[in-house]
């Protein structure tokens, strides 16, 4: 049975979130999703600060949220379910000293102040912050107040802990030690956690699975070496840096909305819907129709826009959908391309994979 399971829906104005999820015990699940994707209003739902119209939250054998069709609703409050919720700015209390903060949980359910101190110390040293007992938050830089936050959370020894973009606010230099020191403190304690993000590292670092969200709904799921491998939506494509081409399975290939055929490695059955994943490193670029024997896919297209990647530049084309080419800036001048630029594209079969929706 799973550790964590959640199945409903909720209205906001006029957004509407459908979810099915579970997690096992243990597991680490990151939601990712553009913005506007129903994250946070997942996380409400799961914490107990809002109430679905219609479904359930049940966490080990305890439903924290019931909301049938019809009949009595049923709701545990947000400070009585064993959730922890560690958002962006980590919430501790300014005028206590990181020792207390990370002590309030075990007093909070009658750990005696000796024992809680002693607790805290362990988590604080778990976290990194041995020697900072004493400081309070104002004393500490941003990334130290989110372990501060971290240890206090997991002090309480959640049931399951819900991550809201916990990486967002820090430095690009101080995320990298905080995420490793999130990834093994859940490891560790073995905690059920749900880590919302918009970066894909988060995900790729920490969760075991992913769920990807857009437009109230669940567009990808699985585990996520293999979601971002063979992602199903544009959305989860963009985030693994890779070109989506979906359309109807048709001549062993993927045939697109604007007519485009994408051949692969293996073919495909005909019928239903497909997907064909290649790399923008994959896509070749050239100024003429371009010849040649190997079994390739060609289009015709023009540029859209040039932007710059890290030592590539990116070449951005028309179609539905888009297909990007990531070319040297040497390439992109021998070629003379801008905006406007008539270019066929070219992408060995060899380097696209095929797989159905
Ligand atoms: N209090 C509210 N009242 C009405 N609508 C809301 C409220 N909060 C959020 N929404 C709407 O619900 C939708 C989902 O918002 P939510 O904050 O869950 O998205 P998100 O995926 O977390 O986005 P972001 O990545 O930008 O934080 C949005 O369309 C938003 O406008």
């Amino acid at each position: 049975m799973s550790d964590l399971e959640a199945r409903f829906s909720v209205r906001r104005g006029d957004f509407e979130l459908d979810l099915d999820l579970a997690a096992a015990e243990g597991e680490v699940l990151a939601v990712l999703g553009p913005n506007g994707a129903g994250k946070s209003t997942l996380l409400a739902v799961l914490a107990g600060l809002l109430r679905p119209s219609e479904g359930f939250v049940r966490v080990g054998d305890q439903v924290l949220t019931d909301v049938p069709v019809a009949g009595r609703a049923r709701l545990v409050a947000p400070e009585h379910r064993a959730v922890g919720l560690l958002g962006q700015d980590g919430l501790v209390f300014p005028h206590l000293t990181a020792l207390e903060n990370v002590a309030f949980g075990p007093r909070s359910v009658g750990v005696r102040r000796a024992e809680a101190a002693r607790r805290a110390t362990g988590w604080l040293e778990a976290v990194g912050l041995a020697g900072m007992a004493l400081r309070r938050p104002a004393e500490l830089s941003g990334g130290q107040r989110q372990r501060v936050a971290l240890a206090r959370a997991l002090a309480a020894e959640p049931r399951v802990l819900l991550l809201d973009e916990p990486l967002a606010a820090l430095d690009v230099g101080v995320a990298p030690q905080l995420r490793q020191v999130l990834r093994e403190q859940v490891a560790r304690t073995g905690t059920t956690t749900v880590l919302v993000t918009h970066d894909v590292l988060d995900a790729v670092v920490l969760a075991d699975r992913v769920i990807v969200l857009d437009g109230g709904a669940v567009v990808d799921e699985g585990l996520t070496a293999q979601v971002l491998a063979a992602p199903r939506d544009p959305f989860t494509a963009t985030l693994a840096g890779v070109n989506l081409v979906v359309g109807e399975a048709r001549d062993g290939g993927v045939r697109a909305p604007d007519g485009r055929h994408v051949a692969g490695r293996e073919p495909i059955e005909p019928g239903g819907q497909a997907a064909a994943v290649f790399a923008p490193s994959a896509v070749a670029v050239h100024t003429r129709p371009p010849a040649g024997a190997s079994p390739r896919n060609v289009w015709r297209t023009h540029v859209v826009a040039l932007e710059p990647g890290q030592a590539v530049i990116r070449v951005r084309t028309a179609g539905s959908p888009e297909v990007v080419a990531d070319l040297t800036p040497a390439a992109v001048a021998e070629l003379g391309l801008a905006p406007g630029s008539e270019v066929w594209l070219s992408v060995k079969a060899t380097e696209v994979g095929l797989h159905r929706r």
